[in-house]
């Protein structure tokens, strides 16, 4: 069966949200240095590329990466394609999602370039997700650095999504993947305290 890596690779240089912590890894020691092995190190922001929020990182209160379920991130999971959309709406969805959809991924197409930040993103409209959540499900992947506006301060589609209990995955890389079911899976680091972590995120098609 066929795996599709949808994860963002990782290069000095990625483009990361304005402001925050460049990616940057480099070797503290070389084997020449160490005279036995290439030791590398790593400085980078918890959202950097594909990467899962916690609550925390927009609610002090909220959960942090290790106090979250794995089964959210790895099992069945729709692709909606919603490529032209403006916003993700209930229209955007209608007609396409069963009872029962724990994961849902939006393909919006919307980050083309990869190798510089977006201007503009396809945001998730607030009133789409109680409707998400009638319809089961707890987790939505996105393929854009954020599920709200970029100059949003408010983050209404962030706490919606958090006061219906769907969690959030961002940065997905969808150029190959149609819309269909897939398996999928986009573990988490276990981040102490974290608001945030880099996923390695797969599809794998159903049999
Ligand atoms: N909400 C975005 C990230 C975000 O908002 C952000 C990330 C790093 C530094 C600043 C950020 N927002 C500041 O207004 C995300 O969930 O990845
Ligand atoms: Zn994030
Ligand atoms: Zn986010």
């Amino acid at each position: 069966m066929k795996i599709f890596d949808i994860s963002m690779p990782l290069y000095n240089g990625v483009p990361g949200w304005p402001g925050d912590t460049p990616y940057a890894f480099d070797l503290a020691w070389t084997k020449e240095q160490s005279g036995s092995v290439n030791v590398g190190r790593l400085e980078m922001s918890t959202h950097t590329g594909t990467h899962i929020d916690a609550p925390f990182h927009f609610d002090n209160e909220g959960k942090r990466v290790t106090d979250l379920p794995l089964d959210l991130y790895t099992g069945p999971s729709l692709v909606i394609d919603v490529t032209g959309a403006l916003e993700i709406t209930i229209e955007s969805i209608e007609g396409k999602i069963k009872n029962g959809t724990k994961r849902v991924i939006f393909k919006t197409k919307c980050w083309s370039d990869r190798n510089i930040f977006p201007e503009k993103i396809v945001p998730v409209s607030p009133e789409v997700v109680p409707f998400l959540k009638q319809h089961g499900v707890g987790l939505i992947g996105v393929d854009m650095p954020s599920v709200d506006p970029l100059d949003s301060k408010e983050l209404q589609a962030h706490h919606a999504l958090h006061q219906h209990n769907i969690h959030i995955l961002e940065g997905l890389v969808l150029d190959e993947v149609s819309e269909g079911e897939y398996e999928l899976m986009a573990l988490p680091l276990p981040l102490q305290d974290g608001d945030g972590s880099p996923v390695r995120a797969i599809l794998k098609e159903m049999s």
